[in-house]
């Protein structure tokens, strides 16, 4: 857990950085588009996709060339000083960046470039491979005393990256370890080679994690159903439990096989299902399914205000198509009622979609 006392922990970390949060805003991500801040060609995308994604990801780890880490860097601050609408108080996409790693020769130089430059529109910093509440307590105070220096009045969020067995075993501590912390990803590519797992997809299922059907009719040769079962439940079951503890917001991570677009909408709709607010995108064509699949569906939405309707002042129980509702299925209807008024408040067609419901 933290070090830090009770009476500490929302004191800021440097004489003139802005109080820290006492609450995480439940702020839509359904999904977080990740580019590459040195590609022109994903650059001249930027402004267009303001508006129709919930988060813009300038990323500078994994993925940018080392030669090209200074000019992504550098490309990052320009985008966020020259795209309107883009992060910020008054942003209608947010703007968040995936800094490299605390190990890596690159970090320093992010920080200390970033917050200045652009810390009024950078609304999340995603730190990847943490390996514990140490590497959060690193990265919160020296946020403080820069966001002091530059005068910020809001303070950056920090979502931390869980890629290691280290970092997994350490979840807990990691989602407490400061104010700052909104939220988890699931990194399913460098866990799995952290971990020594034997599969080279990113995210995903394997055809050869499954479980086969006992033989028919003592038969061993004869046909068994097999039914491929998910790598990533156990972790993103774990990171549910810790964020949920914490208040705070778990992300199932990246998808990899961009063709496959029905595998990672399964992916995406088990993550949801599990507790996950949103997902990465890692090509444009994931952005609209991630969209989908992180908006309750108006069937969805149809009962759950059935039921809150059905519940009255929410205590006791009662009948409902013939099933059994009380006070915990209300509960359970109540996070799809609000989350389809947080989605319906940034997104006019949703509102439209959802006010239309008739009960
Ligand atoms: C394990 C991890 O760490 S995951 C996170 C790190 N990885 C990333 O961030 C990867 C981000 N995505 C990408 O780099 C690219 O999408 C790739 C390499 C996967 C595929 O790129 P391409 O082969 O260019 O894809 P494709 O040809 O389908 O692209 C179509 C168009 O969309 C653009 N595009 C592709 N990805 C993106 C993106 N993420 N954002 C904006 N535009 C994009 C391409 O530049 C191309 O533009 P054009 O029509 O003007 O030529
Ligand atoms: C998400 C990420 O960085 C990984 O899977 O390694
Ligand atoms: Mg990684």
């Amino acid at each position: 857990m933290s070090h830090k006392s009770p009476k500490d922990f929302f004191a800021p970390l440097a004489v003139g950085a802005p109080a820290p949060l006492r609450e995480i805003p439940a702020r839509p991500s359904r999904a977080i588009h990740f580019f590459d801040p040195s590609n022109p060609k994903m650059v001249d995308k930027i402004p267009q996709m303001v508006g129709t994604v919930d988060v813009l990801l300038g990323n500078l780890e994994d993925a940018i060339k080392a030669d090209n880490k200074v000019a992504a860097r550098e490309g990052l601050v320009r985008i966020a000083q020259e795209t309107p609408g883009l992060g910020g108080a008054s942003g209608t996409t947010q703007l968040w960046t995936r800094i490299n790693s605390l190990d890596s020769p690159w970090v320093l130089d992010d920080l200390t470039t970033l917050v200045p430059a652009i810390g009024d529109r950078l609304d999340v910093i995603m730190v990847p491979k943490v390996q514990g509440a140490e590497d959060i307590h690193y990265v919160d105070r020296l946020l403080a005393q820069l966001e002091a220096k530059a005068g910020l009045t809001r303070p950056i969020l920090v979502h931390a990256i869980l890629e290691t067995a280290r970092g997994v075993a350490n979840v807990e501590e990691i989602c407490g370890a400061s104010p700052r912390m909104q939220g988890l990803s699931l990194g399913p590519a460098d866990l799995a080679a952290d971990r020594k797992m034997k599969t080279t997809r990113v995210g995903g299922g394997h055809p050869g994690y499954l479980v086969r059907e006992d033989p028919r009719d003592g038969d061993v040769t004869g046909p068994r159903a097999i039914f491929q079962q998910d790598l990533w439940h156990y972790t993103i079951a774990k990171m549910v439990d810790a964020c949920a503890t914490h208040g705070i917001y778990p992300y199932y991570g990246p998808f990899g096989d961009i063709a496959d677009v029905v595998a990672a909408e399964d992916q995406f709709r088990n993550a949801f299902l599990l507790g996950c607010v949103g997902t990465w995108s890692l090509h444009p064509k994931q952005i609209e399914i991630a969209n989908r699949v992180f908006s309750p569906s108006v069937e969805d939405i149809r009962h759950a205000r059935r039921v809150v309707a059905a519940m009255g002042d929410g205590t006791g129980a009662v009948m409902l198509d013939g099933k059994m509702e009380d006070d915990a299925s209300l509960k359970q209807c109540l996070v799809l009622v609000e989350l389809a008024e947080e989605l319906a408040a940034i997104d006019p067609s949703l509102k439209a979609l959802y006010d239309g419901i008739e009960l």
